[in-house]
């Protein structure tokens, strides 16, 4: 190579790495904490760039920080500043594009767990979400979805997960009970049918009552009949401005579950109770707030931004003191909720069998009558 060429070349590359040094000392104050050895790498190489060769006395053995950190720069011995320099930007580089690609994220289909055909349940940033999928039916919960939920709790209360959510895909929350679970009668007649959805309801409502952890609901949209009733068993209620809550429970011939006939008049007194569960009043997502089943009501144009915001800063909290602040506020009530949970779901195993339920139920999957 022409000397002048080589001379212009290496002046190039020098400045070149200088510029790098520079953006890669901002860009390291930008990185997730690399761990303890890494910082004493980047402090080493940092002052042999800039200092040399370590020019300090050795620090007192006491001292054990500042002993470290000269250790890391005097073991770079005689290693020339340009070189340090440039394996500064290396290093840093390195970390930056590990950093980029941890913090990527990765689409849902790659973070769902395996096993459900009705919900979509990921666990992230010590988050364990449950999102119920069937969104074409307004999410209305078939009996393998009652199966799913359950399976989905136990799971999460076992899993290294901080807190749990519930929450919808689509436009609504869930709009409750799928009432062609109402067709699918067996052989051994209606009243069998009828014995085991209480059983199954019974247990579906007893995993929330014991469920360990904080439980969330992110309720991205209208609510209908049980996913209303059990958010009185739930630790924080989140609501869209577009949710609204309706137990219609009269009109379908039905009476109320999810301990709701206990939580309701507790959350909101006796009277405001008696209009939702008895008289089927819809209430709006600032209705349900002023009156304690809905913990906040966020705009729905950044609903689900500002939850899952507020949501990760919670889940880095202590994951043990918040569970035993649960058991602390919620475990007296157990034993109460239970009995109550199964004298619900005998008296909806002989509703389920009334002429006033069956009408409501036909007529709805008839088209002759919704909501
Ligand atoms: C022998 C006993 C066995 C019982 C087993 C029970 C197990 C435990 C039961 C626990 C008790 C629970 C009680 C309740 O939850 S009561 C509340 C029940 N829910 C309803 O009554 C809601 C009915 N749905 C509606 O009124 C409307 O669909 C709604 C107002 C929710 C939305 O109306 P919109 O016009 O916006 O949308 P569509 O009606 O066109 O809905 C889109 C499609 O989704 C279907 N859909 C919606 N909700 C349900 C539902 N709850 N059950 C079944 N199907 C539902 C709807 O039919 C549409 O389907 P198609 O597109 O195929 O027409």
């Amino acid at each position: 190579m022409v000397p002048a060429l080589q001379l212009h070349m290496s002046k190039t590359a020098m400045r070149a790495s200088q510029k790098d040094f520079e953006s890669a000392l901002s860009q390291v104050k930008r990185l997730k904490d690399p761990g303890n050895e890494v910082k004493l790498k980047l402090y080493a190489l940092y002052k042999q760039a800039t200092e040399g060769p370590c020019n300090t006395p050795k620090p007192g053995v006491f001292d054990l920080i500042n002993k470290a950190k000269w250790d890391a720069w005097n073991a770079l011995g005689s290693l020339p500043k340009e070189t340090a320099r440039q394996n500064y930007v290396d290093l840093v580089s390195g970390l930056s594009s590990s950093s980029d690609s941890s913090s990527q994220v990765k689409p849902e289909a790659d973070r769902k767990q395996p096993g459900y055909e009705t919900l979509v349940v990921t666990s992230e940033d010590s988050i364990t979400k449950i999102m119920m999928n069937r969104p074409a039916k307004k999410n209305a919960i078939t009996i393998q979805m009652y199966n799913e939920i359950m399976l989905a709790l136990k799971a999460a209360s076992k899993d290294d997960s901080a807190i749990t959510v519930l929450t919808g895909n689509g436009d609504y929350y869930s709009s409750g009970n799928d009432l062609s679970n109402f067709t699918d009668i067996p052989p051994e007649g209606i009243e069998e049918k009828a014995k085991s959805s209480a059983i199954l309801l019974r247990d579906f409502v007893d995993c929330f009552i014991d469920f360990p952890k904080p439980l969330i609901a992110v309720v991205n949209g209208p609510a209908v009949g049980i996913s209303v009733t059990i958010l009185g068993l739930f630790d924080t209620v989140y609501a869209s401005s577009r949710a609204t809550f309706h137990t219609p429970f009269s009109h379908l011939g039905q009476s109320p579950e999810g301990c709701s006939s206990y939580t309701f008049p507790k959350i909101m007194g006796p009277a405001k109770a008696a209009e939702m569960l008895i008289f089927g009043k819809k209430l709006t997502a600032a209705e349900a707030c002023a009156q304690g089943l809905v913990t906040e009501v966020f705009p729905d144009s950044t609903f689900q931004k500002e939850v899952w915001t507020r949501l990760k800063a919670y889940s880095k909290l202590p994951p043990n003191a918040m569970r035993i602040s649960k058991q602390v506020i919620r475990n007296r009530e157990k034993e109460k909720l239970r009995a109550i949970n199964a004298e619900e779901s005998r008296a909806l195993q002989e509703r389920w069998l009334s002429d006033e339920c069956t009408n409501a139920v036909m007529n709805f999957l008839t088209r002759k009558a919704k909501l």
